[in-house]
């Protein structure tokens, strides 16, 4: 294959959350640009609908009115599904607030935990109640503002504690100063702190101290980039099958890390090319093993632990421990997906290695995560007979996928 192809990606789950957030808590009304409307965000936008601000969803717009003052309702029960963000996110906008609000979630939300962020709201004054298992939801929340202040905070486990903090910082009525003692996806609070800006707050980091005065927040327009993540599947694509594929909208100025992704298949032998208006990365044939840290873009490790047999030697993803926290424990997934397809696998606490093979056919047991169905679609690029027992939880962050992919693969 040596076809050029420009692919439509939707927008970035993580910019369209906090956008939501920000947008929810800013004096104003703000236009979100081709936001991505998927399981996640739509769940994310009905939270704050049931919180009581209001949110107009039109295709490849969506408004949010704005309510500095917090919540409009006086009592909410908030249903967060699958989504981190929203689960993680929206408690810490709710808490700045007045009113009783509930937060329940899925099954595999449940799951995954809250704790350090459940335990800094409670040291900044939140009343928070655990009702089942401490650190998980359902929980409720008795909101009475927040004033601000000092805290401690490891965010070892998820990023997303830390963003959830820092975009309440602006709406305490004296700041937070907050000191990170350990912090896994990195890049993530990057993107945080760069749209807490767009919305006019200032927040500052000096190392691991992060401190945000309480400026609240200003609405504007604001354009959604293409999900970084869900273009590492067609990055890899065109890295596994030698065709070259370009993702307009995501370039140098991109915010995400997980546009990183393409570093790693510029390791491994592709050409790619980032500019200001996008990023080509073009297969060569050539396909190396590698060792890497991903812990900066473990939403990717599935891609590569997917891809990873076509490579000519070994390849061991490291640092990746708080992918065992995700939509499923994924480095046990990928190393159950990659035996049932034949390729020998070993994991450690934090890594995993693959070894190269030739997959053969298999179903690909998802376990409800969006990212193993995806990334395993690149493998079958090339092993026929992949199948998935459950294709359709792309709906969390892509629920095109399946449309997309056909028309991708499928010869012109
Ligand atoms: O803040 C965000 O939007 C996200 C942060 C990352 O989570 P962790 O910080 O838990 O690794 C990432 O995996 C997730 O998909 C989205
Ligand atoms: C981990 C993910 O999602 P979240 O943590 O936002 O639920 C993901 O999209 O891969």
């Amino acid at each position: 294959m040596g076809a050029v192809t420009v692919i439509d990606i939707p927008g970035s789950k993580s910019v369209t959350a906090r956008a939501l957030f920000l947008a929810a808590a800013a004096e104003g009304t703000t236009r979100l640009l081709r936001p991505l409307a998927s399981d996640d965000t739509e769940g994310f936008a009905e939270g704050l609908l049931a919180l009581g601000y209001e949110v107009e969803r039109a295709p490849g717009e969506w408004r949010v009115h704005g309510r500095p003052a917090g919540p409009a309702a006086a009592a909410a029960d908030v249903y967060c599904r699958d989504g981190a963000t929203t689960a993680r996110f929206l408690p810490a906008l709710a808490a700045a607030g007045h009113g009783d609000f509930r937060f329940d979630a899925s099954a595999q939300m449940r799951r995954r935990p809250l704790a350090p962020l459940t335990d800094a709201l409670r040291t900044l004054g939140a009343d928070i109640r655990h009702e089942e298992a401490e650190g998980h939801h359902p929980l409720r929340i008795a909101a009475s503002g927040i004033k601000g202040g000092a805290l401690t905070l490891d965010a070892g486990q998820s990023s997303q504690y830390l963003t959830a903090l820092l975009m309440l910082g602006p709406l305490t009525t004296e700041g937070l100063s907050i000191t990170v003692t350990d912090l896994v996806s990195e890049p993530y609070v990057e993107i945080t702190l760069a749209m807490m800006r767009s919305f006019g707050a200032v927040p500052a980091r000096e190392g691991d101290v992060f401190t945000v005065p309480p400026t609240g927040y200003r609405a504007t327009t604001y354009a959604i980039e293409p999900d970084a993540s869900t273009s590492s599947y067609f990055f890899a694509a065109a890295a596994l099958t030698g065709r070259e594929v370009t993702v307009e909208g995501l370039g140098t100025g991109a915010l995400q890390g997980d546009l990183a992704f393409v570093d790693v298949l510029r390791r491994m032998g592709a050409d790619v090319t980032i500019t200001a208006d996008g990023t080509t990365v073009r297969g060569t044939g050539r396909l190396s093993g590698l060792t890497v840290n991903m812990r900066d873009i473990s939403d990717t490790m599935p891609t590569l632990a997917a891809l990873a047999p076509y490579a000519d030697g070994p390849v061991r993803i490291e640092d990746v421990a708080n992918t065992r926290v995700k939509e499923c424990d994924r480095l046990e997934a990928c190393a159950e997906n990659l035996r049932r397809l034949g390729v020998a696998v070993t994991t450690g606490p934090d890594w995993i290695e693959i070894h190269p093979g030739t997959p053969g056919p298999a179903e690909i047991i998802t376990h409800g995560d969006h990212r193993i169905v995806m990334s395993f679609a690149v493998t079958g690029l090339r092993t026929p007979g992949i199948s998935f027992d459950d294709p359709g939880c792309v709906r969390k962050t892509f629920p095109d996928f399946h449309a997309h992919w056909g028309k991708f693969t499928s010869p012109a």
